[in-house]
Protein backbone atom coordinates (compact mmCIF):
# COMPACT_ATOMS: atom_id res chain seq x y z
CA UNK A 1 0.00 0.00 0.00
CA UNK A 2 2.89 2.85 0.64
CA UNK A 3 4.82 1.49 -2.54
CA UNK A 4 1.53 3.18 -4.33
CA UNK A 5 2.22 6.37 -3.18
CA UNK A 6 5.42 6.51 -4.45
CA UNK A 7 6.11 9.08 -7.23
CA UNK A 8 6.01 6.67 -9.92
CA UNK A 9 2.81 5.68 -9.37
CA UNK A 10 0.64 7.76 -8.36
CA UNK A 11 0.19 9.37 -11.95
CA UNK A 12 -1.02 5.99 -13.10
CA UNK A 13 -3.44 5.45 -10.17
CA UNK A 14 -4.94 8.85 -10.85
CA UNK A 15 -5.70 8.86 -14.24
CA UNK A 16 -5.65 4.67 -14.75
CA UNK A 17 -9.14 4.29 -13.02
CA UNK A 18 -9.91 1.28 -15.23
CA UNK A 19 -7.37 -1.24 -14.35
CA UNK A 20 -8.60 -0.69 -10.48
CA UNK A 21 -11.72 -1.46 -11.57
CA UNK A 22 -13.86 -4.64 -10.63
CA UNK A 23 -14.64 -5.68 -14.11
CA UNK A 24 -11.84 -7.74 -15.67
CA UNK A 25 -12.29 -7.09 -18.97
CA UNK A 26 -12.63 -3.64 -18.51
CA UNK A 27 -8.97 -4.39 -17.38
CA UNK A 28 -8.05 -6.14 -20.42
CA UNK A 29 -9.03 -3.36 -22.53
CA UNK A 30 -7.56 -1.22 -20.94
CA UNK A 31 -4.15 -2.79 -20.74
CA UNK A 32 -4.74 -3.14 -24.65
CA UNK A 33 -4.76 0.51 -25.05
CA UNK A 34 -2.45 1.74 -22.79
CA UNK A 35 1.43 2.58 -23.76
CA UNK A 36 3.76 0.25 -22.45
CA UNK A 37 4.83 2.31 -19.86
CA UNK A 38 1.67 1.98 -18.35
CA UNK A 39 1.04 -1.63 -18.49
CA UNK A 40 2.98 -2.19 -15.54
CA UNK A 41 1.82 0.88 -13.50
CA UNK A 42 -2.04 -0.60 -13.94
CA UNK A 43 -1.57 -3.51 -12.05
CA UNK A 44 0.06 -1.36 -9.01
CA UNK A 45 -2.86 0.90 -8.83
CA UNK A 46 -5.65 -2.02 -8.52
CA UNK A 47 -3.57 -3.65 -5.57
CA UNK A 48 -4.64 -0.35 -4.07
CA UNK A 49 -7.88 1.06 -5.14
CA UNK A 50 -9.55 3.63 -3.24
CA UNK A 51 -6.48 5.57 -2.08
CA UNK A 52 -6.47 8.03 -4.62
CA UNK A 53 -8.71 10.90 -4.22
CA UNK A 54 -11.71 10.94 -6.58
CA UNK A 55 -11.25 8.31 -9.02
CA UNK A 56 -10.44 5.79 -5.72
CA UNK A 57 -13.45 6.85 -4.53
CA UNK A 58 -15.62 6.04 -7.32
CA UNK A 59 -14.16 2.79 -7.56
CA UNK A 60 -14.45 2.39 -4.05
CA UNK A 61 -18.60 3.07 -4.80
CA UNK A 62 -18.50 0.72 -7.43
CA UNK A 63 -19.60 3.80 -9.50
CA UNK A 64 -18.75 3.74 -13.46
CA UNK A 65 -15.09 5.54 -14.22
CA UNK A 66 -16.44 8.90 -16.34
CA UNK A 67 -14.61 8.70 -19.93
CA UNK A 68 -12.89 11.94 -19.26
CA UNK A 69 -11.32 10.21 -16.06
CA UNK A 70 -9.32 7.33 -17.65
CA UNK A 71 -8.48 10.11 -20.73
CA UNK A 72 -6.38 12.06 -17.80
CA UNK A 73 -3.96 9.10 -18.36
CA UNK A 74 -3.84 9.41 -22.08
CA UNK A 75 -3.29 12.87 -22.47
CA UNK A 76 -0.48 12.73 -20.30
CA UNK A 77 1.38 10.10 -22.06
CA UNK A 78 0.64 11.78 -25.05
CA UNK A 79 2.45 15.26 -23.39
CA UNK A 80 5.13 13.13 -22.44
CA UNK A 81 5.72 11.49 -25.81
CA UNK A 82 8.45 12.30 -27.61
CA UNK A 83 6.79 14.04 -30.86
CA UNK A 84 5.57 16.89 -28.09
CA UNK A 85 8.81 16.98 -26.93
CA UNK A 86 10.93 17.99 -30.02
CA UNK A 87 14.19 19.72 -29.50
CA UNK A 88 13.87 23.49 -30.35
CA UNK A 89 16.50 25.38 -31.50
CA UNK A 90 18.53 27.32 -29.06
CA UNK A 91 16.46 30.74 -28.38
CA UNK A 92 18.23 33.82 -29.32
CA UNK A 93 17.53 37.36 -28.10
CA UNK A 94 15.73 37.74 -31.64
CA UNK A 95 13.76 34.81 -30.93
CA UNK A 96 11.94 36.15 -28.47
CA UNK A 97 8.63 38.49 -28.06
CA UNK A 98 9.43 40.76 -25.41
CA UNK A 99 12.02 40.69 -22.70
CA UNK A 100 13.24 42.49 -18.94
CA UNK A 101 15.44 45.47 -19.42
CA UNK A 102 16.87 46.56 -16.32
CA UNK A 103 15.26 50.36 -15.19
CA UNK A 104 17.95 53.02 -16.19
CA UNK A 105 16.62 56.05 -14.44
CA UNK A 106 15.68 54.92 -10.78
CA UNK A 107 19.21 54.93 -8.73
CA UNK A 108 19.26 52.57 -6.04
CA UNK A 109 16.07 50.19 -7.51
CA UNK A 110 16.10 46.62 -8.16
CA UNK A 111 12.91 46.77 -9.94
CA UNK A 112 13.41 46.37 -13.89
CA UNK A 113 10.92 47.44 -16.46
CA UNK A 114 9.06 45.32 -19.52
CA UNK A 115 10.35 46.56 -23.13
CA UNK A 116 9.62 45.33 -25.97
CA UNK A 117 12.03 44.66 -28.93
CA UNK A 118 11.19 48.03 -30.43
CA UNK A 119 11.66 50.80 -28.16
CA UNK A 120 8.60 50.94 -26.64
CA UNK A 121 7.95 50.08 -22.89
CA UNK A 122 4.82 49.20 -20.95
CA UNK A 123 3.55 52.70 -19.45
CA UNK A 124 5.89 52.38 -15.89
CA UNK A 125 4.43 49.28 -14.74
CA UNK A 126 7.15 47.67 -12.86
CA UNK A 127 8.07 44.12 -11.15
CA UNK A 128 10.65 43.25 -9.09
CA UNK A 129 13.48 41.88 -11.20
CA UNK A 130 13.21 38.11 -9.60
CA UNK A 131 10.63 36.40 -12.21
CA UNK A 132 9.08 34.79 -8.99
CA UNK A 133 6.84 37.89 -8.70
CA UNK A 134 6.08 38.74 -12.25
CA UNK A 135 2.19 38.03 -12.36
CA UNK A 136 1.54 34.88 -14.32
CA UNK A 137 -0.28 37.13 -17.80
CA UNK A 138 3.97 38.46 -17.33
CA UNK A 139 5.73 35.17 -17.43
CA UNK A 140 3.29 33.96 -20.25
CA UNK A 141 4.05 37.12 -22.78
CA UNK A 142 7.69 36.60 -22.01
CA UNK A 143 7.42 32.99 -22.83
CA UNK A 144 6.08 33.89 -25.90
CA UNK A 145 9.06 32.92 -29.05
CA UNK A 146 9.58 32.79 -32.61
CA UNK A 147 8.37 29.13 -32.66
CA UNK A 148 5.29 28.76 -30.64
CA UNK A 149 2.95 31.16 -28.15
CA UNK A 150 4.22 28.72 -24.83
CA UNK A 151 6.32 26.01 -23.94
CA UNK A 152 4.77 22.56 -23.71
CA UNK A 153 5.69 22.34 -20.10
CA UNK A 154 5.59 26.67 -19.51
CA UNK A 155 4.36 26.33 -15.81
CA UNK A 156 2.85 29.90 -16.56
CA UNK A 157 0.19 28.74 -18.64
CA UNK A 158 -1.74 26.65 -16.11
CA UNK A 159 -1.27 29.80 -13.55
CA UNK A 160 -2.53 32.71 -15.77
CA UNK A 161 -5.32 30.17 -16.33
CA UNK A 162 -6.18 29.66 -12.77
CA UNK A 163 -5.79 33.32 -12.44
CA UNK A 164 -8.14 34.43 -15.21
CA UNK A 165 -10.61 32.23 -14.33
CA UNK A 166 -11.09 32.68 -10.36
CA UNK A 167 -9.30 35.85 -9.79
CA UNK A 168 -11.53 39.09 -8.59
CA UNK A 169 -12.72 41.13 -12.32
CA UNK A 170 -12.19 45.16 -11.45
CA UNK A 171 -12.88 46.60 -15.06
CA UNK A 172 -14.79 45.31 -18.32
CA UNK A 173 -14.98 47.28 -21.37
CA UNK A 174 -15.75 46.19 -25.25
CA UNK A 175 -13.21 45.70 -27.36
CA UNK A 176 -13.63 47.85 -30.44
CA UNK A 177 -13.34 46.03 -34.04
CA UNK A 178 -14.51 42.63 -34.57
CA UNK A 179 -18.10 42.20 -35.88
CA UNK A 180 -19.43 40.26 -32.99
CA UNK A 181 -19.52 41.57 -29.11
CA UNK A 182 -16.53 41.07 -27.09
CA UNK A 183 -15.35 42.21 -24.20
CA UNK A 184 -12.11 43.46 -22.14
CA UNK A 185 -11.62 42.03 -18.64
CA UNK A 186 -9.17 43.24 -16.16
CA UNK A 187 -7.68 41.85 -13.07
CA UNK A 188 -6.32 43.62 -9.71
CA UNK A 189 -2.34 42.50 -11.30
CA UNK A 190 -2.71 44.14 -14.33
CA UNK A 191 -3.67 41.26 -16.29
CA UNK A 192 -6.63 41.01 -19.41
CA UNK A 193 -8.40 38.66 -21.27
CA UNK A 194 -10.71 38.85 -23.87
CA UNK A 195 -14.23 37.47 -22.68
CA UNK A 196 -16.53 35.96 -25.44
CA UNK A 197 -20.24 34.93 -24.13
CA UNK A 198 -22.40 31.94 -24.53
CA UNK A 199 -24.81 33.04 -27.45
CA UNK A 200 -26.68 29.86 -27.64
CA UNK A 201 -26.86 26.43 -26.28
CA UNK A 202 -23.76 24.35 -26.65
CA UNK A 203 -25.16 21.72 -28.45
CA UNK A 204 -27.02 23.83 -31.10
CA UNK A 205 -26.08 22.50 -34.24
CA UNK A 206 -25.71 25.47 -36.68
CA UNK A 207 -28.69 25.50 -38.92
CA UNK A 208 -28.17 24.54 -42.00
CA UNK A 209 -29.85 27.23 -44.09
CA UNK A 210 -26.85 29.41 -42.64
CA UNK A 211 -23.95 30.82 -44.17
CA UNK A 212 -20.41 30.27 -42.41
CA UNK A 213 -20.65 34.28 -42.35
CA UNK A 214 -23.87 34.49 -40.60
CA UNK A 215 -23.07 31.86 -37.62
CA UNK A 216 -22.68 32.94 -33.97
CA UNK A 217 -19.58 32.24 -32.51
CA UNK A 218 -19.43 30.27 -29.87
CA UNK A 219 -17.68 30.58 -26.39
CA UNK A 220 -17.34 26.60 -25.75
CA UNK A 221 -15.24 26.12 -29.48
CA UNK A 222 -12.89 29.14 -28.13
CA UNK A 223 -12.23 26.65 -25.13
CA UNK A 224 -12.45 23.77 -27.46
CA UNK A 225 -10.00 25.23 -29.92
CA UNK A 226 -7.57 25.92 -27.33
CA UNK A 227 -7.34 22.52 -26.04
CA UNK A 228 -7.04 21.25 -29.50
CA UNK A 229 -4.54 23.12 -30.63
CA UNK A 230 -2.27 22.51 -27.57
CA UNK A 231 -3.61 18.61 -28.54
CA UNK A 232 -2.07 18.54 -31.92
CA UNK A 233 1.44 20.20 -30.63
CA UNK A 234 1.14 23.37 -31.93
CA UNK A 235 0.53 25.70 -29.06
CA UNK A 236 -0.49 28.30 -31.30
CA UNK A 237 -3.51 30.02 -29.57
CA UNK A 238 -3.36 31.75 -26.90
CA UNK A 239 -4.79 30.06 -23.45
CA UNK A 240 -8.54 30.09 -22.78
CA UNK A 241 -10.80 29.13 -20.08
CA UNK A 242 -14.62 29.24 -19.34
CA UNK A 243 -15.96 30.94 -16.32
CA UNK A 244 -19.12 31.91 -14.98
CA UNK A 245 -19.49 35.84 -14.44
CA UNK A 246 -22.65 37.49 -13.24
CA UNK A 247 -23.35 39.87 -15.27
CA UNK A 248 -24.30 42.35 -12.65
CA UNK A 249 -21.84 42.27 -10.42
CA UNK A 250 -18.77 41.22 -13.12
CA UNK A 251 -19.82 43.21 -15.92
CA UNK A 252 -22.66 45.89 -15.27
CA UNK A 253 -21.41 47.46 -12.22
CA UNK A 254 -17.84 47.91 -12.77
CA UNK A 255 -17.71 48.60 -16.08
CA UNK A 256 -16.63 52.62 -17.08
CA UNK A 257 -17.75 51.66 -20.55
CA UNK A 258 -21.02 54.16 -20.98
CA UNK A 259 -22.15 52.64 -24.39
CA UNK A 260 -22.23 49.00 -22.72
CA UNK A 261 -24.02 49.46 -19.66
CA UNK A 262 -26.86 51.22 -21.27
CA UNK A 263 -27.47 48.43 -23.02
CA UNK A 264 -28.43 46.32 -20.12
CA UNK A 265 -32.19 45.37 -19.49
CA UNK A 266 -33.67 42.52 -18.01
CA UNK A 267 -35.83 40.02 -20.24
CA UNK A 268 -39.60 38.94 -19.95
CA UNK A 269 -38.90 35.87 -17.55
CA UNK A 270 -36.48 38.02 -15.50
CA UNK A 271 -32.70 37.54 -16.59
CA UNK A 272 -29.96 39.95 -16.79
CA UNK A 273 -29.54 40.66 -20.37
CA UNK A 274 -27.29 42.81 -22.50
CA UNK A 275 -26.50 43.48 -26.17
CA UNK A 276 -23.08 45.91 -26.02
CA UNK A 277 -22.58 47.98 -29.82
CA UNK A 278 -20.55 46.15 -32.63
CA UNK A 279 -21.74 45.88 -36.24
CA UNK A 280 -23.76 42.49 -36.22
CA UNK A 281 -25.98 41.04 -33.75
CA UNK A 282 -25.80 43.84 -31.22
CA UNK A 283 -29.44 44.32 -30.64
CA UNK A 284 -32.22 43.57 -28.14
CA UNK A 285 -32.90 40.51 -30.26
CA UNK A 286 -29.70 39.34 -30.32
CA UNK A 287 -28.70 40.13 -26.20
CA UNK A 288 -26.63 37.77 -24.30
CA UNK A 289 -28.61 36.84 -21.46
CA UNK A 290 -28.07 35.54 -17.71
CA UNK A 291 -29.20 32.63 -16.04
CA UNK A 292 -30.65 35.11 -13.99
CA UNK A 293 -27.51 36.28 -13.87
CA UNK A 294 -24.95 33.77 -14.49
CA UNK A 295 -23.26 33.90 -17.83
CA UNK A 296 -21.19 31.06 -19.43
CA UNK A 297 -18.30 32.89 -21.14
CA UNK A 298 -14.73 32.09 -22.19
CA UNK A 299 -11.47 34.00 -21.70
CA UNK A 300 -8.60 34.36 -23.66
CA UNK A 301 -5.69 35.64 -22.25
CA UNK A 302 -4.92 38.87 -23.97
CA UNK A 303 -1.52 38.86 -26.31
CA UNK A 304 1.22 41.90 -25.60
CA UNK A 305 -0.49 45.03 -26.14
CA UNK A 306 0.54 46.43 -29.87
CA UNK A 307 2.46 49.11 -28.77
CA UNK A 308 4.87 46.38 -27.29
CA UNK A 309 4.26 43.79 -29.87
CA UNK A 310 3.05 44.50 -33.46
CA UNK A 311 1.58 41.89 -35.56
CA UNK A 312 0.87 41.35 -38.98
CA UNK A 313 -2.72 40.09 -40.37
CA UNK A 314 -2.35 38.43 -43.34
CA UNK A 315 -5.78 37.38 -45.70
CA UNK A 316 -5.33 33.94 -46.21
CA UNK A 317 -5.27 32.29 -49.94
CA UNK A 318 -7.73 29.99 -49.38
CA UNK A 319 -10.35 32.79 -48.41
CA UNK A 320 -13.74 32.04 -49.04
CA UNK A 321 -15.73 34.49 -51.03
CA UNK A 322 -18.06 36.05 -47.99
CA UNK A 323 -20.66 36.12 -51.00
CA UNK A 324 -23.65 34.21 -51.76
CA UNK A 325 -23.28 33.67 -55.21
CA UNK A 326 -19.46 34.17 -55.59
CA UNK A 327 -17.05 31.80 -55.92
CA UNK A 328 -13.21 32.02 -55.00
CA UNK A 329 -10.52 31.22 -57.22
CA UNK A 330 -9.33 28.63 -55.24
CA UNK A 331 -12.69 26.67 -55.78
CA UNK A 332 -12.39 27.16 -59.63
CA UNK A 333 -8.64 26.51 -59.89
CA UNK A 334 -7.29 22.89 -60.15
CA UNK A 335 -3.64 24.36 -60.04
CA UNK A 336 -4.05 26.72 -57.37
CA UNK A 337 -1.63 25.83 -55.24
CA UNK A 338 1.14 26.00 -57.88
CA UNK A 339 0.74 30.02 -58.09
CA UNK A 340 0.58 30.39 -54.60
CA UNK A 341 3.60 28.45 -54.31
CA UNK A 342 5.60 30.81 -56.19
CA UNK A 343 4.41 33.95 -53.80
CA UNK A 344 6.12 34.79 -51.04
CA UNK A 345 5.47 34.43 -48.09
CA UNK A 346 4.62 30.77 -49.20
CA UNK A 347 7.93 30.13 -51.67
CA UNK A 348 10.21 30.05 -48.81
CA UNK A 349 10.63 28.75 -45.17
CA UNK A 350 7.84 26.94 -43.51
CA UNK A 351 4.82 29.71 -44.18
CA UNK A 352 2.97 27.07 -46.39
CA UNK A 353 3.48 24.13 -43.91
CA UNK A 354 2.08 26.63 -40.84
CA UNK A 355 -0.79 27.54 -43.30
CA UNK A 356 -1.38 23.96 -43.18
CA UNK A 357 -1.24 23.39 -39.52
CA UNK A 358 -4.01 25.39 -39.43
CA UNK A 359 -6.04 24.00 -41.61
CA UNK A 360 -6.19 21.09 -40.15
CA UNK A 361 -6.88 22.67 -37.22
CA UNK A 362 -9.60 24.11 -39.27
CA UNK A 363 -11.34 20.99 -40.55
CA UNK A 364 -11.23 19.24 -37.06
CA UNK A 365 -13.43 21.50 -35.34
CA UNK A 366 -15.14 22.55 -38.76
CA UNK A 367 -14.09 25.94 -38.41
CA UNK A 368 -14.58 28.06 -42.10
CA UNK A 369 -14.40 31.53 -41.26
CA UNK A 370 -10.24 31.90 -41.06
CA UNK A 371 -10.13 34.75 -43.42
CA UNK A 372 -7.02 36.10 -42.14
CA UNK A 373 -4.34 34.97 -39.72
CA UNK A 374 -1.61 37.12 -37.45
CA UNK A 375 1.98 36.43 -36.89
CA UNK A 376 4.01 39.04 -34.96
CA UNK A 377 6.04 41.46 -37.16
CA UNK A 378 9.09 41.36 -34.90
CA UNK A 379 9.84 37.69 -36.21
CA UNK A 380 9.48 38.25 -40.08
CA UNK A 381 8.52 35.80 -41.91
CA UNK A 382 9.76 32.57 -40.64
CA UNK A 383 8.00 32.74 -37.63
CA UNK A 384 4.27 30.13 -35.92
CA UNK A 385 0.75 31.69 -36.72
CA UNK A 386 -1.44 32.58 -34.34
CA UNK A 387 -4.53 30.81 -34.71
CA UNK A 388 -7.02 33.57 -33.04
CA UNK A 389 -10.56 33.75 -33.48
CA UNK A 390 -12.01 30.22 -33.05
CA UNK A 391 -15.46 31.09 -31.90
CA UNK A 392 -17.31 29.41 -35.45
CA UNK A 393 -15.28 26.10 -34.99
CA UNK A 394 -17.66 23.26 -33.59
CA UNK A 395 -20.86 24.73 -35.16
CA UNK A 396 -21.72 21.23 -36.64
CA UNK A 397 -20.61 17.94 -35.41
CA UNK A 398 -23.27 15.73 -38.37
CA UNK A 399 -21.75 16.89 -41.16
CA UNK A 400 -17.77 17.35 -42.15
CA UNK A 401 -16.59 20.04 -44.09
CA UNK A 402 -14.87 19.04 -47.24
CA UNK A 403 -13.67 22.50 -48.45
CA UNK A 404 -11.93 23.22 -45.71
CA UNK A 405 -9.17 20.69 -46.47
CA UNK A 406 -9.23 22.07 -49.73
CA UNK A 407 -5.47 23.76 -49.52
CA UNK A 408 -4.13 20.14 -48.13
CA UNK A 409 -5.65 18.43 -50.80
CA UNK A 410 -4.24 20.98 -53.61
CA UNK A 411 -0.62 21.51 -52.42
CA UNK A 412 -0.15 17.91 -50.94
CA UNK A 413 2.34 19.25 -47.83
CA UNK A 414 2.44 19.04 -44.73
CA UNK A 415 5.10 18.82 -41.54
CA UNK A 416 6.48 15.35 -41.19
CA UNK A 417 6.18 16.20 -36.93
CA UNK A 418 2.16 17.30 -37.75
CA UNK A 419 1.79 14.04 -39.82
CA UNK A 420 3.51 12.02 -37.19
CA UNK A 421 1.48 13.60 -34.03
CA UNK A 422 -1.94 13.18 -36.69
CA UNK A 423 -0.91 9.37 -36.49
CA UNK A 424 -0.43 9.06 -33.14
CA UNK A 425 -3.62 10.98 -32.42
CA UNK A 426 -5.44 8.33 -34.32
CA UNK A 427 -3.94 4.96 -32.59
CA UNK A 428 -6.53 3.97 -29.55
CA UNK A 429 -3.88 4.77 -26.56
CA UNK A 430 -3.93 8.24 -27.71
CA UNK A 431 -7.22 8.26 -29.17
CA UNK A 432 -7.92 12.43 -30.49
CA UNK A 433 -11.66 12.43 -28.83
CA UNK A 434 -10.80 10.61 -25.60
CA UNK A 435 -7.94 13.31 -25.06
CA UNK A 436 -9.98 16.25 -26.17
CA UNK A 437 -12.64 15.19 -23.53
CA UNK A 438 -10.41 14.89 -20.85
CA UNK A 439 -8.15 17.65 -21.55
CA UNK A 440 -11.78 19.98 -21.46
CA UNK A 441 -12.82 18.30 -18.41
CA UNK A 442 -10.69 20.38 -16.81
CA UNK A 443 -11.72 23.57 -17.78
CA UNK A 444 -13.89 25.39 -15.03
CA UNK A 445 -17.04 25.04 -17.08
CA UNK A 446 -16.95 21.31 -17.56
CA UNK A 447 -18.88 21.10 -13.89
CA UNK A 448 -21.85 22.79 -15.49
CA UNK A 449 -21.58 20.40 -18.80
CA UNK A 450 -19.21 19.23 -21.06
CA UNK A 451 -17.76 21.76 -23.29
CA UNK A 452 -17.69 19.28 -26.69
CA UNK A 453 -21.31 16.64 -26.72
CA UNK A 454 -20.00 13.35 -27.53
CA UNK A 455 -21.39 13.76 -31.02
CA UNK A 456 -19.21 16.82 -31.63
CA UNK A 457 -15.86 14.69 -30.13
CA UNK A 458 -16.63 11.27 -32.24
CA UNK A 459 -16.71 14.29 -35.08
CA UNK A 460 -12.63 14.94 -34.53
CA UNK A 461 -11.98 11.30 -34.57
CA UNK A 462 -14.15 11.34 -37.43
CA UNK A 463 -12.11 14.10 -39.71
CA UNK A 464 -8.99 13.00 -38.60
CA UNK A 465 -9.44 9.95 -40.24
CA UNK A 466 -10.02 12.16 -43.30
CA UNK A 467 -7.24 14.23 -43.13
CA UNK A 468 -4.80 10.63 -42.72
CA UNK A 469 -7.08 9.50 -45.68
CA UNK A 470 -6.22 12.81 -47.70
CA UNK A 471 -2.74 12.25 -46.37
CA UNK A 472 -2.58 9.09 -47.91
CA UNK A 473 -3.81 9.62 -51.25
CA UNK A 474 -1.46 12.75 -51.65
CA UNK A 475 1.24 9.76 -50.68
CA UNK A 476 0.08 7.40 -53.35
CA UNK A 477 -0.20 10.43 -56.24
CA UNK A 478 3.48 11.12 -55.66
CA UNK A 479 4.92 7.64 -55.25
CA UNK A 480 3.01 7.09 -58.61
CA UNK A 481 5.00 9.65 -60.37
CA UNK A 482 2.54 12.25 -59.80
CA UNK A 483 4.19 15.74 -59.94
CA UNK A 484 4.93 18.24 -57.31
CA UNK A 485 7.91 16.98 -55.19
CA UNK A 486 7.85 15.61 -51.95
CA UNK A 487 4.33 15.59 -49.22
CA UNK A 488 6.39 15.63 -46.38
CA UNK A 489 8.03 18.90 -45.29
CA UNK A 490 11.06 17.69 -43.28
CA UNK A 491 11.48 19.08 -39.92
CA UNK A 492 12.76 15.99 -38.55
CA UNK A 493 16.19 15.43 -39.21
CA UNK A 494 17.57 19.04 -37.66
CA UNK A 495 15.50 20.78 -35.43
CA UNK A 496 11.44 21.45 -35.14
CA UNK A 497 10.55 24.78 -36.94
N1 LIG B 1 -6.13 36.77 -27.16
C1 LIG B 1 -6.07 37.92 -27.83
N2 LIG B 1 -5.28 38.92 -27.42
C2 LIG B 1 -5.21 40.08 -28.10
N3 LIG B 1 -5.90 40.33 -29.21
C3 LIG B 1 -6.71 39.38 -29.67
C4 LIG B 1 -6.84 38.13 -29.01
N4 LIG B 1 -7.72 37.38 -29.71
C5 LIG B 1 -8.11 38.13 -30.74
N5 LIG B 1 -7.51 39.33 -30.73
C6 LIG B 1 -7.68 40.43 -31.67
O1 LIG B 1 -9.00 40.88 -31.64
C7 LIG B 1 -9.54 40.89 -32.95
C8 LIG B 1 -10.99 40.46 -32.87
O2 LIG B 1 -11.08 39.19 -32.30
P1 LIG B 1 -11.88 38.03 -33.01
O3 LIG B 1 -11.39 37.91 -34.40
O4 LIG B 1 -11.83 36.85 -32.15
O5 LIG B 1 -13.33 38.64 -32.98
P2 LIG B 1 -14.42 38.67 -34.09
O6 LIG B 1 -15.56 39.44 -33.55
O7 LIG B 1 -14.66 37.29 -34.54
O8 LIG B 1 -13.74 39.49 -35.22
P3 LIG B 1 -14.01 39.32 -36.77
O9 LIG B 1 -15.46 39.40 -36.94
O10 LIG B 1 -13.26 40.47 -37.35
O11 LIG B 1 -13.45 38.00 -37.16
C9 LIG B 1 -8.68 39.91 -33.75
O12 LIG B 1 -8.54 40.28 -35.06
C10 LIG B 1 -7.36 39.95 -33.04
O13 LIG B 1 -6.46 40.83 -33.65
MN1 LIG C 1 -14.37 36.22 -36.25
Amino acid sequence: MTKVHTSNHLPCALSKPAGASPGAAQEDASNKEGSNEGKGRVLTASASPGVHGRIGHNVDNGNRVEPWESGLEKLKALFEHPLYNLPRPPISEEDVLLKVKPKVKAVGESSQMWISASREDYEGEQWNSSSSTHPPWLSFHLGISRWQLYGQRDPSVEAVMQQLATERIVSAVQKPGGTQLKLVMSYPNYGQAMLKPMKQERDDETNYNLYYFSDLERHNAEIAAFHLDRILGYRRVPPVVGRLVDVIKEIKDITTDRKLAKTFFTSPVGNVCFYGQCSYYCSTEHAVCGRPKKLEVSLAVMLPDLSLATRRSWRSPWRRSYSRSKKANWETDPNYCSSVKQIAPYNKGTRLVDFMDMVILDYLMSNMDRHHYETFEKFGNNTFLLHLDNGRGFGRHSKDEPSILAPLKQCCRLRRSTWLRLVLLSLPQYRLSDVVRASLSRDPLHKVAPLLSELHLAALDRRLKTVLETVGHCRKQRSDGGAGGEVFFDDMDTFSR
